[in-house]
């Protein structure tokens, strides 16, 4: 039997509320101790918490739900004490004295939902991105995964291989009895429309691009006005801005959430051929490889300099003249000119950028094993051995389970669950 586990739930103290569950066997023997017996189930009711000594250490409402449903599918008690931190010390001090519990490791409660049946692994990694979510569009996105979305669709596509994997089986049956039995005349065109299906969900943009954000470059000659721009778009004096050409060396990452759109602003060193001292060449050198693997390049020079698909941006607009109305979207830090229509542009771009929040999507675990799916049904080929064609599905239902976490490693689970804070 497991251990009885016990962590703080909610967040940072001080609150008004403190969170406590506790989840395993000893749940309801912990709770009956601290709260002088057990309240009735699934009741939310005002307790008197006392140490082993009979002192009392808070008045709580205590919840205790018995049995399989529950969040972690075992026996699970809640505390909502006061959210002071002396409170809620010395109430996990009186649950580390009991026998049987221990404190949580993180993601500890959620591996145990998984591991009991209660979510599975998609949806408890939509549960992570959901948790971990600071944008509204990355809310969506991980309510997709969480609610079970991607679980729901994974389930029919391996219905859908173990019907196909029934029809050959069929076959094969009927061979051993010396009988004439055939494929139904669509059972190909099943098997390329199912892998077709899983591979057109696999080539959407991945959930991590939501999770980490959309990356912008700025990037351009020096003294182009990039670091200016950033403070502009952050509001903030993040960057260092000096009339002098070569001001910025290092790369300088900053997030920002745009219209509920998650990015990460990149500034850069201005790049130039010429009259580069070793620092400088470094700092070129980086800018060059964020230009190459940004999402979104802003362009601070010349549109025939321009990186390919970058926005050109003609910058310190308020230094035009009338009759300098050069290529490239006019900005200006000093004036405001521009920028609301730029931040509008890096909106629409940006959301081309992510995984459509409406429709299921993959994380890059995830697309792999589907993908190994997709081959796997590519393999089935009806005009040689079915044997061959029955293990392919049998290997394609495989890829599937993984995707969902039927088949998991240790290692796996401690990769995803160590990622959760304590108390989740
Ligand atoms: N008038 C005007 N001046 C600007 C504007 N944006 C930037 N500048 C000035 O241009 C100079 C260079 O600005 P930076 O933001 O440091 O330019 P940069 O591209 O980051 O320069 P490096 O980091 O050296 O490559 C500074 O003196 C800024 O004050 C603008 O919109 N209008
Ligand atoms: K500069
Ligand atoms: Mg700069």
């Amino acid at each position: 039997m497991s251990d009885t586990i016990y962590a703080l739930s909610s967040g940072a103290l001080p609150a008004a509320i403190g969170i406590i569950r506790i989840s395993g066997p000893a749940a309801g023997s912990a709770l009956a101790s601290l709260a002088g017996g057990l309240p009735p189930e699934r009741m939310p009711v005002v307790r008197k918490l006392r140490d082993h000594k009979g002192d009392t250490l808070d008045v709580a409402l205590v919840l205790w739900f018995p049995g399989r449903r529950t969040a972690t599918g075992e026996d699970l008690v809640e505390l909502h004490c006061h959210g002071g931190r002396a409170v809620v010390a010395a109430v996990l001090n009186t649950l580390a004295a009991i026998p049987g519990l221990r404190e949580a490791k993180p993601g500890e409660f959620t591996r145990r939902a998984f591991l009991n049946g209660r979510v599975d692994l998609a949806e408890a990694e939509g549960l992570g991105d959901l948790l971990s979510a600071e944008t509204e569009l990355q809310r969506r996105g991980a309510m997709q995964a969480a609610g079970g979305a991607v679980s729901r669709r994974i389930d029919e596509w391996r219905s859908r291989v173990l019907a196909l994997a029934a029809a050959v089986e069929a076959v094969i049956d009927f061979a051993d009895e010396d009988d004439v039995a055939a494929l139904p005349d669509d059972f190909s065109a099943k098997v390329a429309e199912l892998a077709g299906e899983i591979r057109l969900v696999a080539a959407r943009p991945e959930a991590e691009r939501l999770r980490d954000g959309v990356r912008v470059v700025l990037a351009g000659p020096p003294n182009a006005g990039k670091s200016s721009l950033f403070n502009a778009l952050l509001s903030d004096d993040a960057a260092i801005v000096t009339d002098v050409a070569g001001t910025t060396r290092d790369v300088l990452e900053r997030p920002i959430a745009l219209g509920g759109v998650p990015f990460i602003l990149i500034d850069t060193a201005g790049v130039r051929d010429e009259g580069v001292e070793a620092i400088e060449a470094m700092g070129i050198e980086r800018a060059r490889r964020e230009i190459a693997e940004g999402h979104i390049v802003l362009w601070l020079g010349a549109p025939a300099d321009a990186p390919e698909g970058s926005i050109v941006i003609r910058a310190k607009a308020d230094l035009d003249d009338s009759s300098d109305l050069g290529d490239g979207q006019a900005v200006s830090v000093v004036t405001g000119l521009g920028l609301p229509e730029l931040i509008d542009t890096l909106i629409e771009r940006g959301r081309g950028v992510l995984p459509p929040v409406d429709r299921i999507g993959f994380n890059r675990r995830q697309k792999q094993c589907a993908l190994e799916a997709a081959a796997c049904l590519d393999q089935v080929d009806t005009r040689s051995d079915l044997l061959i064609a029955a293990e392919n599905l049998r290997l394609a239902r495989f890829a599937l389970d993984r995707l969902v976490g039927r088949d998991s490693t240790e290692e796996m689970l401690d990769a995803l669950f160590g990622q959760f804070c304590i108390g989740k």
